[in-house]
């Protein structure tokens, strides 16, 4: 069964007030960071202290996790005493949502009072020097459905979320890539830290090895089914946003190569490095500076 379909965009700000004013509703905490998290990488949400947790199917508007890897769970609760909010599971385009409503969650963030958003996700390594367990700090992207029309700001604007023609060359807070680099080089994580350009296509299928020649010739380092279309309706509301992604896999590129994208790899990839990145985002929101501490 296909989930529900969205409601007119012209309804986006109601609905995302909504689900925003029911949560606060029942927190004590107003959340000052949001996470997000990729296939396999849901741990993240385990290291907050204070727990408050909420299923998706229990918050109104929310849409479904359908995907194997994504629990399905918002977690609130702090990460070495700063205020956050995490998604463990994101929702994708392949899932058969409309873009506006795998977005509605970042709304949702922004209008609780998120000012940071840490994004994390899987992908394949389309430059032939990363390796499996790589960690890449996303400096850009290609949002390859936004060429086709695909956009989640398609549509009226909504004016009290942002402008019509959202700025996307300064999409990844460049202070926040050097703060990444700090706490990576600290952590002693430099030998697997990476920076690059996520390419997002649409999904479900992998890549086939001419789509990622031409991907990687394009200016790609890796590539992913998500991410794009968040760090755009986070920019669009004025969030900063980190963004991250694990290599899960190297992308295939050549065609006597016997290996085969799989999900199952993603996961054991997103588990072999589970650890580090729970340290390395601990580290990293100790040391946003936020100006208050989020108790409200
Ligand atoms: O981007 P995240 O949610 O980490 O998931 C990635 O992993 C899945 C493929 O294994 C795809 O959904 C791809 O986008
Ligand atoms: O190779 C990949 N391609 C697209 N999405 C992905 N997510 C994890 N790995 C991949």
């Amino acid at each position: 069964m296909l989930p529900e379909s969205n409601a007119a965009p012209g309804y986006m700000y109601d609905e995302c007030k909504a689900t925003a004013d029911w949560l606060l509703s029942q927190l004590s905490m107003r959340p000052l960071v949001g996470i997000v998290c990729g296939s396999g990488l849901g741990g993240l949400a385990d290291s907050l202290k204070n727990q408050v947790v909420f299923k998706y199917s229990d918050i109104p508007n929310f849409p479904k996790s359908t995907v194997h890897g994504h629990a399905g769970r918002l977690v609130f609760g702090t990460l070495k005493g700063t205020s956050c909010v995490c998604m463990q599971g994101r929702f994708h385009l392949y899932e058969g949502y409309p873009v506006q409503k795998i977005t509605l969650p970042i709304r949702v963030f922004n209008l609780m009072g998120v000012e940071t958003v840490i994004l994390t996700n899987a992908a394949g390594g389309l430059n032939q020097d990363y390796r499996v367990g790589d960690v890449m700090i996303i400096k850009d992207h290609i949002n390859m459905p936004g060429f086709a029309g695909i956009n989640p700001l398609a549509g009226p604007n909504e004016d009290r979320f942002g402008v019509r023609f959202p700025c996307m060359s300064d999409a990844y807070n460049r202070k926040l890539v050097r703060l990444a680099h700090e706490v990576g080089a600290e952590l002693g994580f430099d030998e697997f830290l990476r920076e690059g350009v996520y390419c997002m296509l649409g999904g479900p299928s992998f890549e086939t090895i001419a789509e990622c020649r031409m991907l990687n010739k394009l200016g790609a380092d890796a590539v992913g089914m998500s991410t794009v279309h968040e760090v755009i309706v986070a920019r669009h509301c004025g969030m900063r946003v980190f963004a991250m992604s694990l290599i899960s896999n190297r992308s295939v590129m050549d065609y006597e190569s016997e290996e085969r994208a799989n999900h199952e790899e993603v996961l054991q990839t997103g588990d072999d490095r589970a650890k580090q990145l729970e340290v390395f985002v601990a580290t990293f929101v100790s040391r946003l500076g936020h100006a208050s501490n989020g108790t409200h």
